[in-house]
């Protein structure tokens, strides 16, 4: 619940990042409304440091514990000692429960964003969601710690925040007339490519992304199609809606966000420039409009606004990430653990591109029927062993 203050109190975790960055530009605009009180990232100790020095936060905290103390000492160095230092996943969750905080932006990447997704969770904060991967790995956990704490949740992710906005006041799809969703998807910088030349794809092409700029991992997954994937089960668990409701077509301009399908025969979308500062700056004035430091889309010059099917043998990992979905169970945080391992693999020219869904495909395989995380400790377990299964179909695959 956020506190009654004129200054909404935030804590910014994964802030040396992509989304971190455009969230601290938000931030930096209004003054008057918003204040950075707590910092975190994973290791990079010179981001974190330029950043209290511009937002002057009272805590931070970095995972890498080697790095949180070389921090301490950089930051004694620039004169910033006064600054409140945690390391470790448990350091960087506390400044989620922080009683300062009234907000938590969830930019850290990837499953290691769990844990302090869930303490700003369990602590009822307001949760400005961009880490997917908490509802991928966790979603039944997420939603039912949400609802019991009161936390409320503000989408972050650009598809998400879209169907937000085009949804009624209450948010809700039940009661609304609303019928589907539709996501829409770039195709990333392979969508024209011959599939039979993909073997030989680098990760400079993969993370060259033809719309966005943002970190290595999602850039991959956008490439792959796997980010549809993870968002279409993000959007089943945000918004209480099957699989069979939630569709994606491709969008080459990602200008068109998502749209929300009413039962009177109506779509509303939500439209703008690729920059992830407009919905950022939704979320955090949200219920109110406050600049984000981008401007209204030029619609003439932006000239054509295609949507074209999705070709699933182009993009395997979409269907395996509806099928993860429809398995149930603990299938999600499998699916999300053999993808990080894949990708990782990837990036660091342990496996070929071509390679990645059919690692995914035959760690789902293997670790078969895998029950719902009831708990954060559950969570972890099936993520831990998913991995362990995954790091053996790269190299599998990779012989
Ligand atoms: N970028 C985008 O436009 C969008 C991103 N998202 C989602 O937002 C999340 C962040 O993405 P993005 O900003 O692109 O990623 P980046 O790779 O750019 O940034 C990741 C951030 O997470 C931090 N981090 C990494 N590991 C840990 C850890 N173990 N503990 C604490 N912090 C850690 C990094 O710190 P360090 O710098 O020290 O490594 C960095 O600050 C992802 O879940 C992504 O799917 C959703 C929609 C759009
Ligand atoms: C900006 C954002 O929200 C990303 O998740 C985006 O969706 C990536 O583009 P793709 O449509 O290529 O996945
Ligand atoms: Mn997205």
């Amino acid at each position: 619940m956020v506190a009654e203050r004129n200054v909404m109190q935030l804590a910014v975790l994964g802030a040396t990042g992509s989304i971190g960055q455009s969230t601290l530009d938000v931030v930096a605009r209004h003054p008057e409304r918003l204040r950075v009180v707590a910092v975190a990232a994973g290791r990079d100790v010179e981001g974190l440091v330029e950043i209290c020095r511009q937002h002057r936060p009272a805590y931070a905290a970095l995972d890498d514990p080697q790095a949180a103390r070389e921090f301490e000492q950089r930051l004694r160095q620039e004169g910033l000692g006064g600054i409140t230092v945690g390391s470790g996943e448990q350091g960087v969750a506390e400044l989620a429960e922080l009683a300062e905080v009234d907000a938590v932006v969830t930019a850290v990447v990837g499953a290691a964003g769990l844990a302090s997704s869930m303490a700003a969770c369990r602590a009822g904060k307001r949760i400005l969601l961009a880490n997917k991967e908490t509802l991928v790995v966790a979603g039944e956990l997420f939603m039912s710690t949400a609802a019991a704490s009161g936390a409320e949740i503000v989408p972050v992710d650009s598809e998400h925040n879209a169907v937000f906005q085009a949804l009624p006041a209450d948010k809700r799809i039940d009661g609304n007339g609303v019928e589907r969703i539709v996501l829409t998807a770039s195709g990333g910088p392979f969508r024209d490519r011959d599939p039979d030349t993909l073997a030989a794809i680098t990760p400079e092409q993969a993370c060259a992304h033809p719309n966005w700029s943002m970190g290595r991992k999602i850039s991959v997954d956008s490439a792959t199609m796997m980010n549809k994937g993870l968002e279409v089960i993000e959007a089943c668990h945000l918004f209480d809606l099957s699989p069979g409701r939630v569709d994606v077509v491709i969008h080459r301009q990602s200008l068109i966000h998502a749209l929300v399908g009413y039962k009177d025969g109506s779509y509303l979308a939500q439209i703008g420039s690729p920059d992830m500062r407009v919905p950022i700056a939704y979320a955090l004035g949200f219920p109110q409009r406050v600049e984000s430091g981008v401007e209204l889309l030029d619609l003439v010059a932006a000239g054509r606004l295609d949507l074209e099917a999705v070709n699933e043998r182009r993009f395997p990992c979409l269907s395996l990430a509806y099928q993860a979905l429809r398995s149930g169970g603990g299938a999600c945080a499998v699916l999300n653990a053999a993808n990080e391992i894949a990708v990782d693999a990837f990036l660091n020219s342990r496996l070929r591109y071509d390679l990645i869904a059919p690692v995914i495909e035959e760690t789902l395989a293997e670790q078969g029927i895998v029950a719902t995380p009831t708990d954060l400790e559950s969570a972890r377990e099936v993520d831990a062993q998913a991995r362990l299964t995954a790091e053996r179909a790269v190299i599998r695959q990779a012989e």
